[in-house]
């Protein structure tokens, strides 16, 4: 198991908003998690990735208990972040940004040169654009050098925070088969409140509701379910 989530509570000062949260992620597996605006999508991401505590439960990766570790050692170990917003350096180029992020896992085995070619190769565009400021590019191109940075840290668990967010329809399909692409070698844990990447990406779905999992299981039973066709599609 590559990622196991146990009763995990989180939240900020007095307020909880993780409300006891228990996630298994197996190796090779796209687990997409749906949920409306608010509900935590972003503070669970955010606590698996160390930026901000757990208040209670446990989080395990590849074995080893995570609760406590560092932002950047659960990095170097290959649990990846994308947080929502798309940062890079924006007076920078494309390739300067690619450079930084590949510098983050020094020790990599493979060189630097090498992963930035492979991935170019994933995101042909970002080559293309590769002395353009990373300021200049539109949306899908900045939320394509964020995913690309995350990448050359080489993860063995990509965590997407809705990587569709403020994107056209055309753009988040396109982004949808880089993520199956990525998938190929990558773990990926993906929030979302959009349907279209869960229901195209991922082989499990569970749905967050105020901060605890409400529902989970293949994307046709959970896409089907009632409740989710009421919320996510408003029929
Ligand atoms: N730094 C913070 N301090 C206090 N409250 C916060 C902080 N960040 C988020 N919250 C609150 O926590 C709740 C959950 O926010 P979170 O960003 O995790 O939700 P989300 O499901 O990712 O939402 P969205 O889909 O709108 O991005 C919200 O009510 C939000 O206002």
């Amino acid at each position: 198991m590559s990622l196991v989530v146990k009763q995990l509570v989180a939240g900020y000062g007095e307020r909880t908003i993780i409300h006891g949260i228990d996630l298994e992620v197996e190796q090779g597996e796209v687990v997409a998690v749906l949920g409306t605006n608010g509900v935590g999508k972003s503070t669970l991401l955010r606590t698996l990735a160390g930026l901000q505590p757990a208040t209670s439960g446990q989080i395990r990766f590849e074995g080893r208990d995570i609760t406590r570790t560092r932002a950047h050692r659960r990095v170097q170990q290959g649990l990846v972040l994308v947080p929502e917003g798309q940062q890079s350096f924006p007076a920078m180029s494309v390739f300067e940004n690619l450079e930084l992020g590949a510098r983050v896992r020094a020790k990599s085995a493979t060189d630097t040169t090498d992963r930035i070619a492979a991935v170019i190769d994933l995101f042909p565009r970002l080559g293309e654009r590769r002395n353009q400021a990373a300021g200049t590019l539109s949306g899908g191109e900045r939320q394509m050098l964020a995913i690309a940075r995350a990448m050359l840290t080489e993860p063995s668990v990509l965590m997407l925070d809705e990587p569709s967010q403020g994107l056209a329809p055309i753009i988040i399909d396109q982004l949808a088969e880089t993520i199956n692409e990525i998938a190929r070698t990558t773990t990926i844990l993906v929030v979302e409140q959009n349907l279209t990447i869960p229901s195209i990406c991922a082989s499990r779905i569970v749905v967050i509701e105020e901060g605890a999992i409400s529902l989970g299981g293949s994307p046709d039973a959970v896409l089907s379910d009632d409740r989710v066709v009421h919320a996510y599609l408003g029929i």
